[in-house]
């Protein structure tokens, strides 16, 4: 198969649910709320959720979908669901074209929550299923810095297509990674669309208003010597455990600090090189990765050239539901390294049990 429309449209989705987020980035009121589990959602998480998904309906109805938000309390606050209907009302791409591929506006607010839910799949290891992660990163989006729109096809339990909209993020694939906590910078220069289809390598391409850019194919840095090699983690101390990343990058002769920024954003900077080292070490034993914090991010670098497996050395396992119970944290690295990277965070973890 080569998921040449799955592909297409989930760029297109991404692009124009990228510009919603990027609208609400740059003004004040983000209407923010906290989750049950105490995590923040804004109006730019739902608007774009809702937009994903109906470009999805259109082309693809009878797939299932996994996303993370969900209506519920847009019901309950009518306020905030008007609010948001207005942002996702006024969206639109720039290339009418493209737009109306896309299916041009949604017609009502009530079919924008009644679109939003449809995010609400089982996921698991049948069929065609798609995940989104709206705005992933949804703290450093608040603080001015990273985040990533994100879109993965599964089938059967396998990721197919990923694609991932970093608005933040230098054009340029060689730019030099820079801890990035927040900075709320100008959109110069920024904003950058990575994808990726199973068997046909990764890309990147500037993140336009208007008709998409031709894309450039990207892979990992050869690293001479892992005590050359830039790592990522998160900001987040809660959602990764900086002290062992420390001790880890240590055992690697890793001279050079950490690069710390939030999202995806760390699959796509390593895929395309400017970073090569993404470690993701759990902080609570019980928390359960979600699927759409990782499918595009996990496809993207292994199509350029990475292997990524949990801290035990497998695979991540998407084919299990919404989470990846299965797995236990994350070590993305090049190929040629990822054995002696896995090794040291082996030992790190040992050491301390
Ligand atoms: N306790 C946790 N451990 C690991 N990841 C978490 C935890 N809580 C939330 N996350 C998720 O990690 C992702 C961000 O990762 P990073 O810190 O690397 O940018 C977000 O999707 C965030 O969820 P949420 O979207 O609810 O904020
Ligand atoms: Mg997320
Ligand atoms: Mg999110
Ligand atoms: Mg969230």
């Amino acid at each position: 198969m080569s998921y040449t429309n799955e592909l297409r449209i989930a760029l297109l989705a991404v692009q124009r649910a990228s510009l919603l987020t990027k609208s609400v980035f740059h003004s004040k009121a983000k209407g923010t709320v906290d989750k049950n589990d105490k995590s923040p959602v804004t109006i730019g998480d739902f608007g774009a959720q809702a937009l994903i998904i109906a470009a999805l309906q259109k082309h693809f109805p009878d797939d299932e979908i996994v996303a993370e938000e969900e209506a519920a309390a847009l019901r309950e606050q009518p306020e905030l669901g008007d609010t948001i209907w207005d942002i996702v009302r006024q969206t639109a791409l720039s290339d009418d074209h493209a737009e109306k591929e896309l299916g041009g506006a949604i017609a009502s607010k009530e079919s924008m929550l009644a679109l939003l839910d449809k995010g609400n799949s089982a996921g698991g290891s049948k069929g065609r299923i798609w995940t989104i992660d709206p705005i992933d990163g949804t703290k450093g989006f608040l603080r001015g810095g990273q985040y990533a729109v994100c879109l993965g096809l599964m089938v059967d339990g396998d990721v197919k297509v990923g694609v991932l909209g970093c608005p933040n993020l230098p054009v340029d694939d060689q730019a030099p990674l820079t801890a990035d906590i927040g900075s709320n910078q100008t959109s110069d220069g920024h904003g950058v669309l990575f994808s990726a289809v199973q068997g046909q390598g990764a890309t990147s391409r500037p993140l336009t208003d208007g008709p998409l850019a031709q894309e450039k194919s990207i892979s990992m840095r050869a690293v001479p010597s892992l005590a050359e090699a830039t790592f990522c983690e998160s900001v987040e101390a809660g959602h990764s455990a900086h002290g062992d990343q420390a001790q880890i990058a240590q055992k690697l002769g890793i001279t050079k600090p950490s690069v710390r920024m939030d999202s995806q954003a760390k699959y796509g900077s390593i895929a395309r090189g400017a970073g090569d080292i993404y470690l993701r070490l759990p902080v609570k034993a019980t928390y359960q990765e979600k699927i759409w914090d990782h499918a595009a991010g996990d496809l993207i670098v292994r199509e350029a050239g990475g292997e990524v497996t949990d801290i035990h050395g497998k695979r991540l396992d998407f084919s299990v539901g919404r989470t990846l119970a299965n797995n236990k944290g994350v070590v993305a690295a090049p190929k040629a390294s990822h054995g002696e990277v896995l090794s040291a965070v082996q030992e790190v973890l040992k050491a301390k049990l």
